[in-house]
């Protein structure tokens, strides 16, 4: 694999092995003069390059121009406005003019400074301009760092149903410097920590009570140990893309609990604009208690100790109450788990394993989106 870069400051790495399509995550603090090095090592022959920010992270994207110019790139910089609804058609083809200006090849590799939305509509252009570009993530955000910048999943929305429009394109690279995460308001940060909490819960009993025991600290983003679980959660995403890439086997689907409720609570509460975590909060909240509805949860505790746990992150535990129901069901109905509009959830058996359930009857899902 790639080799470490002279005078890198990595502190971790993590290699995602899919063969051909395979790539190092680097973690560490204080990389941006290391930047150059990592995109030209990963890419000797590219003359150009395009880095995508949003309105808050262009601060960010900026520096990094400086070293990819010593690594001998032309680089441009695409700002998206912040926020969901720029995963939209609209912001795709702002970036495909912007690859036009900068006269890309297929060598120009796309790199995403920001978020879960500028890597996902970052990732969809490098995925579909020219038939495809290299793509290289620099995550901001606590939720990009752990979850969104690996893995592949790349995507706009529909009106109508998040991410329904996307496609699987791997990263040459990605390049987490935790120094970032001092730039991210507190809420975007809580809202990643319900991703973290997520991979306790579906895959890493000690993850979890790691996070119970240190929760204050977290909660204010001052721990000492965030590197380390940052680098955790990165093991586990990695792990879990590795056997199952394009989501076929039905293990992937497992990084998807809380998400058929939260993706529902994303399209019919847009209004309230809740951050995609803070949504998913909520859904693995309706998931653990449909598990126990249903019988399928073993181990009676962990409703409350995820409720606890994501209450000590100032996540939201319930949907919000003007919410229609039935808005909320129909959404679940076009999930993408969902076939011929048969619900499929991701249903926790005990902490550390989930499983995929077919066939829950809508009534016992009525049930518990009444229940707030
Ligand atoms: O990488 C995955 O696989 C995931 O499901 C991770 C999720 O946290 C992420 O929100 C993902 O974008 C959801 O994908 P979708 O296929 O349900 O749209
Ligand atoms: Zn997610």
């Amino acid at each position: 694999m790639t080799p470490v870069p002279s005078g890198e400051l990595a502190e971790d790495r993590v290699t995602v092995r899919l063969g051909p399509r395979s790539y190092d995550i680097v973690l560490g603090r204080g990389m941006t003069a290391q930047f150059g090095l990592f995109v030209r090592e990963l890419l000797p022959q590219s003359q150009t390059a395009l880095l995508v920010a949003d309105e808050h992270t262009r601060k960010l994207a900026a520096p990094l121009t400086v070293p990819l110019g010593e690594a001998g790139f032309r680089t441009a910089l695409a700002v998206i406005p912040a926020g969901e609804q720029s995963k939209s058609l609209e912001q795709l083809a702002r970036l495909y003019d912007a690859l036009y200006e900068l006269k890309a090849d297929r060598r120009t590799p796309v790199i995403a400074v920001g978020g879960g939305v500028v890597g996902d509509l970052a990732g969809f252009a490098a995925a579909t301009y020219n038939r495809g570009l290299p793509l290289i993530m620099v995550p901001t955000t606590l939720l990009a760092m752990v979850d969104s910048s690996v893995g592949g999943k790349t995507a706009i929305n529909h009106p109508r149903g998040k991410n329904l429009i996307g496609a699987f394109h791997q990263p040459k690279g990605v390049w987490i410097d935790t120094d970032h995460l001092a730039t991210l308001p507190v809420r975007e940060y809580r809202s990643g920590l319900a991703e973290v909490v997520k991979y306790g819960v579906i895959r890493d009993a000690e993850l979890f009570e790691i996070l119970e025991c240190h929760a204050p600290a977290l909660r204010n983003g001052h721990a000492s140990i965030l590197p380390s679980i940052i680098a955790r959660c990165c093991r586990i995403k990695a792990e879990v893309v590795e056997q199952d890439e394009y989501e076929e086997t039905g293990l992937r689907a497992i990084l998807n609990y809380g998400h058929t409720f939260g993706h529902a609570f994303e399209i019919v509460g847009a209004a309230d604009h809740w951050l995609h975590g803070e949504a998913v909060a909520a859904g693995m909240m309706c998931a653990v208690r449909l598990a126990q509805r249903l019988g399928y949860l073993e181990d009676d505790s962990l409703p409350s100790r995820q409720e606890q746990l994501l209450r000590a992150f100032d996540l939201p535990i319930r949907p919000l109450p003007h919410w229609d129901v039935e808005a909320l069901l129909a959404a679940m109905q076009r999930d993408k788990k969902a076939t011929a509009g048969r619900l499929r959830f991701v249903l926790p058996r005990c902490l550390g394993e989930v499983g995929l359930v077919d066939h829950v009857p809508l009534a016992e899902v009525r049930q518990i989106l009444c229940d707030r």
